[in-house]
């Protein structure tokens, strides 16, 4: 479902070297014996989630839309409790397509952007799904706080019910108080799946089957990674494969990973990962710093310094085979743009013929390991794979830095000193 090369890495050979570590972490994975192991439900979770759930999930959006006639879903979180399903309905959906359903709020304190978000509900049929494990992030909380008395105004108190979706912990958080005293809808984030783990979840899933995503699909694609990343030979399993070309690049003293895309419909995929490379390996004084570039658009910014700057990264490029045939350059008789030697040329192949350009540019001139993952397909089964792969191969590259790549400790820190300035009290 997806390739990996790692012909431009300039490091293919030293691959299989890693073998016998690899064994090792496999059997780390799988017998739970590895640090932060209590974090690893999603490693089944998509053979784990019954039936019941997900008919939950789609019984509740149907009400929405045809009891409550709601046109609008403004999910509030932040981090794991957001990046997946926005990731997801900008890779299914595509990014300008995907603003008209399903809004983001609480995942900044911007006044302006709340501004913003209460003018693009003035004429909506609005609902609110709030996401939060801990219940007490305070960019999802003050939003919820928020937006849950706009809606009241417009709605009255009566309906809330019928118009709020917890996504919480099972037991633990605040979240949890308004599910006993005002009886919204809960679905529960499982207790070993972390927040950059989650959006295969209800965390995901709520948001993106509101999008009009086949989350079942999702989850086939999910279980066909489980398949074919189950044996820990390298020459079989590319996330592992993957994640050894990331430990011998980390080695060569190359600090940074940059992922890139081509494609506008992915820059929040490269959002995704890193969420879930940097929370998982920066810890200790160790990890890759992860970065992300969308081309075509940051070879016109960024381009510079990645082509000519200080060589501490190397590149991994996510890249879509799918070349449509309907959007297609044309003649014109005038050619004052001078661009009819285009003629009938699709704009998926002129990407292309910069991705071919740019690997040059890159890898032979620049001196940069390039580490290429591509599939066909932007679709549910498609990115189900991708995620999954992501998964077994960040948890690999944390065992090999002997990190735990399950917490999070340093994002606590800042949050201490923001309770400070705020006088919290309890
Ligand atoms: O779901 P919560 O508890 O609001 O946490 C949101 C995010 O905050 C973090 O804990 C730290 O940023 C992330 O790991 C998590 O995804």
């Amino acid at each position: 479902m997806i390739k990996l090369n790692l012909k431009n890495s300039k490091i293919e050979k030293k691959i299989y070297s890693y073998q016998s570590k690899v064994n090792t972490i496999h059997q780390m994975i799988i017998n739970r014996t590895g640090q932060g192991n209590e974090m690893l439900d999603w490693y089944n979770w998509a053979k784990t989630i019954t039936n019941t759930e997900i008919n939950a999930i789609n019984f509740k959006i149907k009400n929405l839309k045809t009891i409550n006639k709601v046109d609008t879903l403004l999910v509030l979180g932040i981090g794991g409790s957001y990046l997946g399903a926005k990731t997801g309905i900008d890779f299914i959906n595509g990014s300008l397509r995907a603003n008209n359903k399903v809004i983001f709020a609480g995942i900044n304190l911007s006044s302006n952007y709340y501004k913003q978000i209460e003018e693009k509900l003035k004429n909506k049929n609005w609902a609110i799904c709030v996401i939060s494990k801990s219940g007490k992030t305070i960019e999802p909380a003050i939003a919820f706080r928020y937006f849950r008395n706009l809606l009241e105004k417009k709605i009255g108190k009566a309906k809330m019910k019928d118009f709020i979706v917890v996504i919480t912990d099972r037991k633990k958080g605040l979240l949890n108080n308004f599910v006993e005293k005002y009886n919204y809808q809960k679905f529960i984030i499982p207790d070993g799946i972390g927040g950059r783990f989650s959006g295969i979840t209800s965390v995901g899933l709520f948001p993106m089957a509101f999008a009009g995503i086949n989350i079942k699909e999702l989850l086939e694609g999910i279980k066909l990674a489980m398949d074919d990343f189950k044996n820990s030979n390298l020459k079989e399993n590319i996330a592992y494969q993957y994640a050894v070309a990331r430990n011998i690049l980390y080695k060569k003293r190359l600090t940074s990973e940059i992922f890139v895309t081509y494609n506008e419909d992915f820059i929040m995929l490269g959002e995704w990962l890193k969420q879930l490379f940097g929370e998982s390996e920066g810890k200790e004084g160790k990890g890759l710093f992860p970065n992300s570039v969308n081309y075509t658009r940051d070879l016109h910014s960024l381009g510079q310094f990645i082509q000519e700057g200080k060589r501490t990264f190397f590149e991994t490029t996510i890249w879509q085979e799918y070349e449509d045939q309907d959007v297609k350059i044309t003649k014109e008789d005038l050619d004052l743009d001078q661009l009819n030697y285009l003629e009938g040329k699709t704009i998926d192949y002129i990407n292309k013929q910069v991705l071919k350009g740019v690997l040059k540019a890159h890898t032979r001139d620049g001196n940069i390991a390039n580490i290429i993952i591509s599939f066909n397909k932007n679709d549910e089964k498609t990115l189900g794979y991708l995620w999954y792969f992501f998964f077994i191969a960040v948890t690999c590259s944390g065992y090999l830095l002997k990190i735990n790549p399950f917490n999070q400790p340093g994002v606590e820190i800042y949050k201490k000193h923001l309770l400070e300035n705020l006088k919290f009290k309890k």
